[in-house]
């Protein structure tokens, strides 16, 4: 697990009597698009709350870049290179496209209270570098032309698309998609997938949860399966789709039902 950028292991977690992770195990290298599947209830949303530090786990361990991230809060997480978006879209909805973003890379400032209240000219420089940040994130994501737009206006793929942009503006090594394709048609299933594949390619790693099988076989490198909080299956693509234990997971059937 040496080379991992994030490692796993042996992560449970317990909500009063209900496991919700059962000694959970698995690493994320630099640079892979890893997918995190499973049925409704499986734990992926919860692995993610453990990872970003929502949830404390009941044992094991999370370290990134071999820092243990115990005990840290969630914002020393994101100061650490941990980003993510949510099942449910939050943004700030009164603010433009272009605030949300610059909320984001606000996680980063240098420049304290002292310097803010009296505008210095390292706050000033380091507003112009967010500014241009900013930009260049909402560009990315094609919303350029929406900066000036209030979020609460912009469509629904609008929207997702802006909470990857201010998830990715806290300049993180890795970024957690959780269901980013939800709601979208397959149109915009295939934008998303390219877009997903630019992300890892402009240097990040991604973490992704995600229902669409097509859109998950189709960008990531690895695959961790989860059924009941446990871990079920690691592989390829090809060797999950072809193993028998997640075909059961996902048709609701035994083995044996199989014969
Ligand atoms: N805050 C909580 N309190 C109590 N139980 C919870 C809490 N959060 C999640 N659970 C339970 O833990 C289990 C795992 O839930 P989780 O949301 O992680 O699953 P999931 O794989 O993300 O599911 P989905 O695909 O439906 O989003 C479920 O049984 C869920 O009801």
């Amino acid at each position: 697990m040496t080379d991992a950028l994030l490692a796993v292991e042996q992560l449970t977690l317990k909500f009063g009597g209900l496991v919700a992770l059962d000694d959970v195990s698995f690493d994320i290298k630099p640079g892979e698009i890893l997918g995190l599947i499973g049925p409704n209830g499986a734990g992926k949303t919860t692995c993610f709350n453990a990872i970003t530090g929502v949830y404390v786990p009941t044992s094991g361990r999370i370290t990134f870049n071999g820092t243990s991230l115990a005990r840290k809060k969630k914002h020393q997480i994101t100061r650490l290179g941990i980003a993510r978006t949510f099942q449910n879209i939050r943004l700030f909805k009164a603010m433009t496209a272009l605030e949300n973003v610059l909320v984001g890379t606000d996680a980063h400032k240098r420049s304290g209270l002292l310097n803010s209240l009296f505008r210095t000219p390292m706050q000033r420089r380091e507003e112009d570098e967010s500014h241009t940040r900013a930009m260049e994130l909402l560009r990315f994501m094609g919303l350029e032309k929406k900066a000036d737009e209030l979020a609460a206006n912009l469509s629904y793929g609008d929207q997702r698309r802006l909470e990857i942009a201010r998830a990715m503006a806290t300049s993180p090594q890795l970024i957690c998609l959780d269901e980013p394709a939800a709601g979208f048609n397959p149109a915009e299933k295939k934008v998303l997938m390219d877009l997903i594949k630019r992300v890892r390619d402009q240097g990040y790693t991604v973490l992704l949860i995600e229902h669409d099988m097509k859109l998950v076989m189709g960008v990531t490198d690895r695959i961790v399966v989860l059924e009941f909080g446990r871990k079920i299956a690691e592989g390829t693509p090809a060797e999950i789709r072809d193993n028998p234990a997640v075909i059961a997971a996902y048709l609701g059937v035994e083995d044996e039902d199989a014969s």
